[in-house]
């Protein structure tokens, strides 16, 4: 293993989730800390309201049309590398998240990171959309090393996330919390907004539109209006998936989108995806469901202690013996 590198200190990375938010108590209320991170177990979210088994499950409408309008950045061909991750170790103190991992996520796929607790998997998507720098190693986007491009400027170049603890702004409406993904990508500045320039007008309405288009999609047009915290668990984590579609994404990545679901929103989940990807993602998914992992996912990458241990289609997965050994707690000889 590489020694090379400084450690990265990580509170000098864990800055706040992104530039446009406003760090109040109330969103305080439904985010991670990453600086004073809990206790990592895959539903650990204590401020999370719990899912309650009497919501009704939304109907979806896979049938809006969301594919996003060009955004200038450069496309790679379907099946082509979209991200890189290459040779990555990052480091917490005496703490190895990921020790020299590396994968690639094609272009239109949907690619599975799966693992036992504190296997590496939300430390990767932390590397990936720039909260941490590696230690060792690199991720190449479009070809491109990402470097040390902050999180927005990740953002931008169209690598979206959601979070294992929800991060909604619970004081902001489901429409408010999409129109400040849809903004990521505004070209109007403060001075256009002050005198509402048509320039302004115009990308204001089409921001309204895209994020009216995106909540549809997720079958949460009806609740446009309501407040982030007053919606039900499900709609939460769909409202966080809408936000960040909004910002135009070519990499979507869902950390454990299905925590807390039952299983009728779990299979809703994995049409959900599928369209998503049909419409022309590229999705990265973290989830602890093998069911919905096998069913819905291209390849699948596992992770153990931050090491890769096997890499391949669902069916070559469910039947390696390392994977069975990690998930079950048993050496490789015993699992085989
Ligand atoms: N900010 C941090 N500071 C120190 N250690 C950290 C930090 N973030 C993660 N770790 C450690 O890195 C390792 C990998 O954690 P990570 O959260 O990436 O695992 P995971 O596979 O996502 O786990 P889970 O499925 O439980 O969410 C764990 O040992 C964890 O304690």
């Amino acid at each position: 293993m590489p020694e090379s590198t400084e450690p990265t200190p990580p509170a000098a990375a864990a800055e706040p989730t992104a530039a446009t938010e406003p760090a109040t108590a109330a969103t305080a209320a439904t985010r991670d800390d990453t600086t004073t991170r809990p206790e990592v177990t895959p539903h650990s979210d204590a401020t999370a309201p719990l899912a309650d088994p009497a919501d009704e499950v939304t109907e979806i409408h896979p049938d809006v049309d969301i594919t996003p309008d060009d955004i200038g950045v450069p496309e790679v061909a379907e099946g082509e590398k979209l991200l890189e991750v290459d040779d990555v170790t990052l480091r917490f103190g005496g703490v190895v998240a990921l020790n020299e991992v590396s994968f690639h996520i094609n272009k239109g796929e949907i690619l599975g990171l799966i693992g036992p607790n504190g296997a590496g998997k939300t430390t990767c998507f932390n590397v990936m959309t720039g909260v941490y720098q590696p230690t060792a190693g690199g991720i190449r986007y479009l070809g491109k090393p990402l470097g040390k491009r902050k999180k927005f400027q990740i953002t931008k170049l169209g690598i979206a996330r959601t979070f294992q603890n929800i991060r909604l702004f619970a004081n902001m409406t489901a429409l408010e919390n999409v129109l400040v993904g849809v903004d990521a990508h505004h070209r109007t500045g403060i001075g256009s907004a002050m005198f509402r320039l048509p320039r302004h007008r115009r990308e204001e309405a089409q921001g309204y539109a895209r994020a009216m288009e995106l909540l549809t999609f997720m079958g949460l047009d009806g609740k446009a209006d309501e407040l982030a915290r007053n919606l039900p668990y499900g709609d939460q984590r769909r409202l966080e998936i809408a936000r960040a579609l909004a910002t135009s994404p070519q990499l979507l990545c869902l950390d454990e989108p299905a925590a807390g679901f039952n299983p009728a929103e779990k299979a809703k989940l994995m049409e959900l995806i599928r369209t998503i990807r049909d419409q022309g993602y590229t999705v990265l998914l973290i989830e602890h469901d093998m069911k919905l992992v096998m069913g819905v996912t291209d390849r699948i990458v596992v992770l153990e202690f931050g090491r890769k241990i096997a890499e391949g289609t669902p069916a070559e997965i469910r039947d390696n013996p390392a994977v069975i050994a990690a998930y079950l707690g048993v050496d490789e000889e015993d699992a085989s």
